[in-house]
């Protein structure tokens, strides 16, 4: 069976995404990035329907709804469930897909076989088909373990909706349901049902861990046919957790219908979450054992929010551009960071040391707006005036570069600032000034930076050691030596930064992809 299979790819138009929808503009049409929810109705707002609505306009995205089942819950549980007959299902589909453009279908409660049934027929009868993505978040049992959909829908889920999915998102109990009742207890049960489950025809699966005993974090597992990705977030203490779930899956939907890719999708749906969850955790909802959480914390806060985007684990595949190396390749700045982020870069320092100011900040300026559809973060490298203007989600400084404190009173609280260190000392300092994080090197002889001092392994675990900021190794690693670095066991080294082995390549793609493939798999080895 097909997808749906339309992760559209957008026009190359003009495309914002601030704090009002996200549009494209081709001449005189504005295109509202749109997402259509199907599911059931929760009367405390914290889940369903209205969480969905809520993400979408957090994220800047239009929420058309579809009504499946009207609940009464709260914050205590879910009282009472009125289903609402399939016909009028249909009729709510049909006013939706035969007038909107309806970029991603995302669907919640679907709680009984003809519902799913209608939806089918309706997807299927109206002209969507490679332009719609589906993302299926195949909700069974709230939060307070109200059953919201018996197994009597798991044929149909299994046989006709999943292989039409783009992604789906069982969380463990979910995932063991339509396993026909596996086991899942380790993060190794969640990768093999995960595998399972794309048997089943969705391109992608995310099996969501935040169930799982005995685990200090939250690890949900990706699959995308190939390779798997465990995405780790450190657990957050708070009562509010209700309707992380469709948080989850409606942002991963809104930020598809912003044209994202999946993995990049899933990974600012996790980051959404986690935010939320963390702005969150004091406020008090209803008196209940599980409180709703403030999907609004970008307006309310937008520096606790952009604070949180920074994550250590986003120094695991360190992408540096080279203007020289571009120049050579011929090819521009803008279509190296693509190819980075697409073969898997987590974060990216534009390092380019002989651009002229004006053409720079134009090329910084679109790098931004590729990097934070992505998802990923982007640093400049030396220049504080240019990351100010094109903002720019930091710097990278050196020890003969701008001191850190100074670079912080500039840029403020909420940017990430690295620093170079080859030292116990001036890891300790960089930690003193502020700074986020540290690059250390030269961990290897390197032709791309002049004059550079080798520190080798052992100088790069001294300032391991020492730094109690997390840290990227730097100069002269490949994917013949990546493996060698990250093997030096230090829990703060959290991955390795690379210009040449990246960008002096006629494929940034291919090597990148290469790259985080070894990365990956030394991670799971130590
Ligand atoms: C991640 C990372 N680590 C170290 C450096 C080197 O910075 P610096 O010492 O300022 O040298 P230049 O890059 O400016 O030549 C870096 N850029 N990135
Ligand atoms: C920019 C930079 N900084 C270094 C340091 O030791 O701080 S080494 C370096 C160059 C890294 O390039 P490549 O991956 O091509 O060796
Ligand atoms: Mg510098």
């Amino acid at each position: 069976m097909q997808s749906l299979g339309g992760i559209r790819s957008w026009p190359a138009t003009w495309r914002t995404t601030t704090a009002s929808m996200t549009t494209t503009t081709t001449e005189s049409v504005r295109k509202v990035a749109q997402v259509l929810t199907v599911a059931g109705s929760d009367s405390g707002a914290g889940a369903g329907i209205q969480a969905d609505i809520k993400v979408c306009a957090a994220r800047g995205v239009y929420c058309a709804s579809v009504i499946t089942a009207v609940t009464a819950q709260n914050t205590r549980g879910v009282q009472s469930v009125h289903l609402l007959p399939p016909d009028f299902v249909s009729e709510q589909l049909k006013s939706v897909l035969s007038d909107f453009e309806v970029d991603v279908v995302k669907t919640g409660m679907l709680p009984s076989p003809e519902i799913v049934e209608v939806l089918l027929q309706n997807l299927s009868e109206y002209p969507v088909r490679g332009r719609v993505a589906l993302v299926v978040d195949p909700v069974m049992v709230s939060t307070s373990g109200h059953v919201l959909a018996g197994s009597s829908i798991l044929s149909i889920f299994r046989e006709r909706l999943l292989p039409l999915a783009d992604i789906i998102t069982p969380n463990v109990k979910e995932a063991s349901a339509l396993l026909g009742g596996v086991r899942i207890q380790t993060v190794a049960e969640m990768r093999s049902a995960a595998k399972s489950l794309h048997q089943m025809g969705p391109r992608f699966v995310l099996v969501k861990g935040g169930d799982l005993p005995d685990s200090s974090d939250s690890v949900d597992v990706y699959f995308d046919g190939n390779e798997f990705h465990e995405l780790h977030s450190p657990r957050i203490a708070t009562r509010n957790t209700h309707g992380t779930g469709c948080t989850l899956a409606s942002c991963i939907a809104a930020e598809l219908a912003k044209g994202s890719n999946m993995l990049s999708a899933v990974k600012v749906a996790k980051r959404f979450v986690d935010s939320a969850l963390n702005y969150s955790k004091d406020i008090v909802i209803g008196s209940g054992m599980q409180g709703p959480f403030d999907h609004f914390l970008s307006l309310k806060d937008p520096q606790s929010y952009r604070q949180s985007t920074f994550k250590p684990d986003d120094l695991f595949l360190y992408a540096v551009t080279d203007s020289r190396m571009n120049k050579k390749w011929n090819r521009s700045i803008v279509d190296a960071v693509k190819a980075a982020i697409e073969g898997g870069a987590t974060i990216i320092q534009l390092r380019e040391k002989e651009a002229e100011t004006r053409e720079f900040l134009e090329e910084a300026k679109s790098c931004v707006d590729i990097c934070r559809s992505n998802g990923v973060c982007l640093l400049i490298n030396d220049r504080i005036d240019i990351a100010i203007a094109c903002d720019a989600d930091g710097v990278h400084v050196g020890q003969s570069d701008m001191p850190v404190d100074l670079v912080r009173s500039l840029l403020g609280p909420d940017k990430i600032i690295g620093v170079s260190c080859k030292t116990q000392e001036q890891a300790h300092q960089a930690w003193k000034d502020g700074a986020d994080y540290i690059g250390s090197g030269g961990v290897f002889p390197t032709n791309t930076k002049a004059n550079n001092r080798t520190i080798g392994l052992d100088g790069l675990r001294e300032v391991c050691k020492a730094s109690k900021l997390p840290v990227v190794a730097i100069g002269g690693i490949g994917i013949s030596n990546a493996e060698s670095v990250m093997r030096i066991g230090e829990p703060n080294l959290k991955g390795v930064a690379v210009v040449s082995a990246l960008f002096d390549q006629e494929c940034v793609l291919t090597q990148a992809k290469k790259l985080h493939k070894t990365l990956t798999e030394s991670k799971r080895e130590h």
